[in-house]
């Protein structure tokens, strides 16, 4: 709670450098929870951009030369600057071009947190994936009782690159390699808009921005998840995408305590 209000009275600028599809969404997300984002993303401008920023955020969805060259500009220079930085993994399941991107982005750029779907984060891990697109696939989704395999994969990846590990889905899954939470907030409608997991990667931004990497990234996927379960009330999911956003901005310290749900590992 203590994060969520420092930015709200800090309000860090928060580079992001992500995908069209929801990029929109993303800055408002960033804007919602009192930070202010920037969207920079032409190669000769980013290092300029990300040295004045707080945090850093790259997201590899509908990737293209420019973002290629610019996201590694800027997470060298998060890296040489110590800032704080999480790389979204959209489609390294799918694509083998974004998968060895990926590879050469956490060696070369040592993100604070890598995130992706399960599908995602086995690819990166060297599994077999089972990614539908950018989706998990139906044998990747992790339950309660297979979730031990998945932990120790990514305790694994934490621990050889020194970053938090991400794998969201119906239980969201953390771990800095010691710790590790299970997140079980959330609802299938989260599912049914795109981009609520690049929306999730800017918020992850947004709260790492002062160096809290663990409890930050724990603290923007609960209320993700929280925060979908108080829009689930709408007609369509059109309104839900716009209730998700008011939910962010407005959601008290008290409804986080009342409906968090979360196991420590
Ligand atoms: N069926 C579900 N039940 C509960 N929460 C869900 C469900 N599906 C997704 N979520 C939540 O939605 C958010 C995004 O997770 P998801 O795994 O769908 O990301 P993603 O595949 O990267 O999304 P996108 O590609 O649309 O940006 C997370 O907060 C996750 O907890
Ligand atoms: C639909 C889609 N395609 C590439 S990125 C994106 C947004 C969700 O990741």
């Amino acid at each position: 709670m203590q994060i969520k209000q420092s930015i709200k009275l800090k309000k860090p600028l928060i580079h992001c450098i992500t995908n069209p599809i929801s990029i929109n969404d993303c800055a408002n997300m960033v804007l919602a929870v009192g930070a202010k984002p920037i969207m920079a993303e032409h190669p000769l401008e980013v290092s300029e951009i990300t040295r004045v920023s707080k945090s850093l955020g790259v997201n590899l969805g509908n990737i293209t030369d420019n973002r290629m060259e610019s996201m590694l500009i800027s997470g060298k220079v998060a890296f040489e600057n110590k800032i704080p930085q999480v790389i979204d993994l959209v489609g390294v399941g799918c694509s083998k071009l974004r998968l060895n991107y990926a590879k050469k982005f956490i060696s070369e750029c040592n993100p604070s947190v890598i995130k992706g779907n399960m599908s995602e984060i086995k690819a990166v891990c060297g599994m077999k994936s089972n990614s539908k697109g950018i989706d998990v696939g139906a044998c990747d989704i992790v339950t309660e009782q297979n979730s031990d395999e998945s932990i120790e994969m990514m305790k694994a990846l934490s621990l050889r690159t020194g970053a938090v590990v991400v794998a969201t889905g119906v239980i969201d899954i953390i771990t800095d390699g010691n710790n590790t939470y299970l997140i079980t907030n959330g609802c299938e409608m989260l599912s049914m808009i795109t981009g609520t997991g690049c929306m999730l990667t800017a918020l992850i931004a947004s709260y790492i921005s002062y160096g809290n990497i663990l409890d930050g990234t724990v603290l923007a996927t609960t209320l993700m998840g929280i925060c979908g379960e108080l829009s689930q009330h709408v007609k369509g999911t059109g309104s839900f995408r716009t209730e998700l956003i008011d939910n962010m901005f407005s959601i008290s310290d008290d409804m986080i305590i009342k409906k968090i749900q979360y196991k420590l590992k």
